[in-house]
């Protein structure tokens, strides 16, 4: 059984893939944070910026089998033309506690390609297409490759200097939205400056969240 937050066809807010069209899977539940606010400054993550809890959102609920859950992902999908490849991108919640190989190779047969969101502390299934890791804190990392290492910026537990000798293709920062903890600061002008001292690191800005879209 698959417990799924919510799913919706939107962009890719962030990262190497930001402006590509994307049903957004996000799965409930996650293993660094309760998800309740009660518990965040005691949790392993502290700056989530995401409701993961329960199966209540837009086309949120369970689903009993890997075909169920790639169908209802196939659905959000628009058949405009067949010239673009579907995608889809898993997140959470941590996804790596849900996904598996047999949803994976659900999705694969409806032409698919699958996107991973993860905090890179589980080991991932086979068959995913584009995995990006967002290391948290001071959290043991069981992956130290992939497509895209997108680091949230600054976490002083977490300096960029320790994950940029790592095989991912493309490394990100991604400036700290303090909304989650009733903060302001310029993260996106610290996050500039590194990324303009450190070449090796691009800039990611969320941009649904400036645009306004989820
Ligand atoms: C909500 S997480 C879910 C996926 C997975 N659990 C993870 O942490 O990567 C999705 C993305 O949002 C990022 N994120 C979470 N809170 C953030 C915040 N306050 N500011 C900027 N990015 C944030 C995460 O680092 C991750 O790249
Ligand atoms: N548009 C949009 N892009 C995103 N990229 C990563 C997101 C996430 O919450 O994992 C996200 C999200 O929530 N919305
Ligand atoms: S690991 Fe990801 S989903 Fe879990 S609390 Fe942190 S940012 Fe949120
Ligand atoms: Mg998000």
């Amino acid at each position: 059984m698959y417990h799924v937050k919510e799913a919706f066809y939107t962009l890719q807010g962030e990262g190497a893939q930001a402006g590509r069209a994307s049903v957004f899977c996000r799965f409930s539940g996650c293993n660094l944070w309760s998800g309740r606010e009660a518990d965040r400054a005691t949790a392993k993550c502290t700056f989530c910026d995401t409701d993961f809890i329960g199966t209540n959102g837009l086309n949120g609920g369970k689903f009993a089998d890997a075909n169920a859950l790639a169908e209802h992902i196939v659905s959000l999908w628009p058949e405009i033309n067949n010239k673009a490849t579907p995608y889809v991108v898993f997140t959470g919640g941590e996804p790596l506690l849900q996904l598996d190989e047999a949803l994976i190779e659900a999705l694969h047969s409806h032409r698919f390609e699958v996107a991973v969101e993860t905090n890179g502390t589980l080991a991932p299934p086979a068959g995913i297409d584009w995995l990006c890791v967002s290391p948290k804190g001071n959290n043991p990392l069981a992956v130290t490759q992939g497509d895209e290492l997108k680091l949230v910026f600054p976490q002083t537990d977490a300096p960029p200097e320790q994950f940029s000798g790592f095989s991912f293709t493309h490394f990100y920062l991604q400036p700290m939205d303090l909304a989650p903890l009733n903060k302001t600061a310029s993260t996106v002008a610290q996050a500039t400056a590194y990324c303009m001292a450190n070449p090796q690191w691009r800039l990611s800005l969320q941009i649904h969240k400036l645009a306004g879209f989820d």
